[in-house]
């Protein structure tokens, strides 16, 4: 996959984008990022990006004419001939879920676009933008993190990214619940120990144990995911339980 950000702040991607399994997926050819800063497509001598808000009003947005050309810079270097899946986050967008994600990585190419200080100028919006998506009701300083954010999540989704292993917790998020708790070594930390079903071996217990306690978590904290996950008899048996015991 290839995904082109255009951003004020390429610096900005370096840290989260840079390591682990990311880092890994652009190694391995799985994954190309490219980050374009818009102020090197200004006309104005000096270097302004931005510009103060007609009708008045406080801070400043992005003026339209760096950020159309260097779009369309950038999507000439792109191989689809149609225009490219091309997503602005803002607080005003569609709400960042899974499934938007599972849909955007089956994309061969992306483009996002940062907003920063106020915005862009509606025109970009308008004639540019294909998914205006927000992660969230909160207020940031910039759009860069939430396009972090969303490469993050389209990437694990690339086949080969995650290795087996990882691929495997895949799974479990698709069981719509949140999950059991984890431990590992050493068993006894400071008189903290680890339930011992976990050491019993017997994997249809610990599988029981741990789809109970996804269950029991997910009704106290997310009591709206119960609505949607796929339930068994023995799940709805455990949920009344839970229920009746509150
Ligand atoms: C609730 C609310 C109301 C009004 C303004 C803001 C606010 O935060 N305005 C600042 C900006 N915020 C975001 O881009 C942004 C913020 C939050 C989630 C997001 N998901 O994607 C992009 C997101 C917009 C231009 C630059 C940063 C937030």
């Amino acid at each position: 996959m290839i995904i082109k950000v255009l951003t004020l702040f390429p610096e900005m991607f370096q840290g989260p984008l840079n390591v682990s399994i990311i880092k890994n997926a652009q190694e391995k050819g799985l994954l190309d990022i490219e980050y374009i800063n818009i102020r090197d497509f200004t006309d104005s001598k000096h270097k302004k990006v931005d510009d103060y808000p007609y009708g008045g009003g406080a801070g400043m947005v992005m003026t339209p004419q760096p950020i159309f050309d260097c779009y369309e810079s950038t999507i000439k270097t792109l191989h689809s001939s149609s225009k490219p899946r091309t997503i602005y986050c803002s607080p005003k967008g569609k709400t960042f879920h899974q499934e938007m994600a599972i849909e955007m990585a089956k994309e061969k190419e992306l483009v996002f676009i940062c907003g920063h200080y106020e915005g862009v100028d509606q025109r970009v919006i308008d004639e540019l933008i294909t998914d205006e998506i927000s992660i969230g009701d909160f207020v940031l300083t910039g759009g860069e993190l939430p396009v972090a954010v969303i490469i993050d999540t389209i990437a694990r989704l690339i086949p080969g990214v995650l290795g087996q292993q990882e691929s495997f917790q895949e799974e479990s998020f698709y069981s719509g619940l949140l999950e059991y708790p984890h431990y590992t070594r050493p068993q006894n930390f400071r008189g903290l120990t680890v339930p011992s079903v976990l050491f019993s071996g017997n994997h249809k217990e610990i599988e029981k144990w741990r789809r109970k306690k996804s269950l029991e978590i997910t009704l106290h904290r997310r009591p709206d995911l119960i609505e949607k996950a796929e339930l068994t008899e023995e799940d709805k048996k455990n949920i009344n339980a839970f229920k009746n015991h509150c």
